[in-house]
């Protein structure tokens, strides 16, 4: 019996035109295996509303057709159902689907989907909010805000306000309670990952896995200038975990307590929410569409990497410049104090 297909796409994910999309599904989905259809989403919430439809009539397979955002919004309607998930990756970040290693190119994702490999996944929810990727507070909370409020879309815009507002945040202190204890942290970022990266190829929790039935906690302590360099090479060299500024740990749920209320994200959404943030994990919990040829060695990291690379680099030199001049200025000194003498 043929499976049918609800195609949800966001018009406004990413930067690149969605128009040929329709037409390139029409071209590539086996009609054989699958009855399709294809809707546009007409406001911020509206996939959520559309996939619940469709998995109260039974739909097989819910495509979101765009970036994190979306596929959030089409996800936590079909949870804890028979109803799976399949994405073409359209967004700017794209996070689970380069977890997942789904194809960004438009066509090869259609192809993935005709071969319909469905494995059940896990997935968090962080204060009822169910997330797929990551969530978290503190720094990317607040950045994840800069970032909706910019109204812009793509990798230029996110890596601008990492950029801008990065070297001026201040940490906050956190009571951690988990299955090991309390514990207080001042931390710049408090990041819960089910996928391994925020998307971009931008490493969070390297080692996360979608079906270990627990989520990866990275704590980021306060850290300076000089640290920075290190940090971003690590985030997208995957070896963050191995960072000094980083304490990590596996964890099914945790409770986090902070001074005062404060923004979350989730998926990269953000929201404000009180002092208490409670995060926990559903194991196996949706059903997705995968990679069944996905090779994790292959992931590559990307232009957000050199951004970043750029922009320590160019503090590198400024330090080094400083460095120079200071010893400079000392010889200066000495020459004159040897002089006066
Ligand atoms: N028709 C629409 N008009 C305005 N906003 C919409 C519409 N449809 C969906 N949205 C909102 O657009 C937001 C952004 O979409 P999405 O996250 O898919 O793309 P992105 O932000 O470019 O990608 P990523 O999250 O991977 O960085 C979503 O949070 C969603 O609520």
């Amino acid at each position: 019996m043929k499976k049918n297909i609800l195609f949800i796409m966001n018009p406004i994910s990413g930067t690149a035109r969605k128009a040929g999309i329709p037409g390139l599904i029409e071209e590539r989905l086996d009609k054989e295996k699958f009855d399709y259809s294809v809707v546009n989403t007409m406001y911020a919430g509206h996939a959520t509303e559309i996939a619940k439809e469709a998995k109260e009539k039974g739909t097989d397979i819910v495509v979101a057709v765009g970036g994190d955002g979306t596929v959030n919004e089409v996800a936590r309607s079909i949870v804890q159902s028979g109803t799976a998930l399949g994405i073409i990756p359209c967004g700017s970040g794209n996070g689970l689907a380069r977890h997942l290693m789904l194809p960004m190119d438009i066509g090869k994702a259609i192809n993935l989907i005709n071969r319909c490999e469905i494995h059940s996944l896990d997935y968090g929810i962080i204060n009822d909010n169910p997330f797929f990727c990551t969530c978290g507070m503190g720094f990317d909370a607040f950045i994840s805000m800069k970032f909706s409020e910019a109204g812009k879309r793509g990798p230029v815009t996110y890596i601008e306000n990492v950029l801008r507002e990065g070297l001026k945040y201040r940490p906050e202190t956190y009571e951690v309670h988990d299955e090991n204890g309390t514990h207080i942290h001042k931390a710049f970022l408090i990041s819960c990952a089910n996928a391994s990266q925020y998307g971009n190829n931008a490493y969070i929790a390297p080692q996360a896995s979608m079906s270990d039935g627990l989520l990866d906690v990275i704590i980021m302590e306060p850290f300076d200038v000089l640290d920075a360099p290190q940090i971003s090479i690590d985030i997208f060299n995957k070896t963050l975990d191995k960072n000094s500024k980083i304490k990590t740990f596996r964890t099914k749920k945790l409770h986090i307590r902070r001074d005062r209320p404060g923004l979350i994200h989730y998926d990269g959404d953000p929201t404000m929410t009180g002092e208490d943030v409670d995060i926990s994990l559903i194991g196996k919990g949706i059903k997705v569409i995968v990679n069944p040829c996905a090779d994790k060695t292959k992931r590559q990291p990307n232009m957000m990497q050199n951004a970043f690379s750029d922009l320590f680099n160019d503090l590198h030199s400024i330090r080094m410049n400083l460095t120079k001049q200071s010893r400079h200025i000392q010889a200066l000194n000495q020459y004159l104090l040897n002089k006066i003498k």
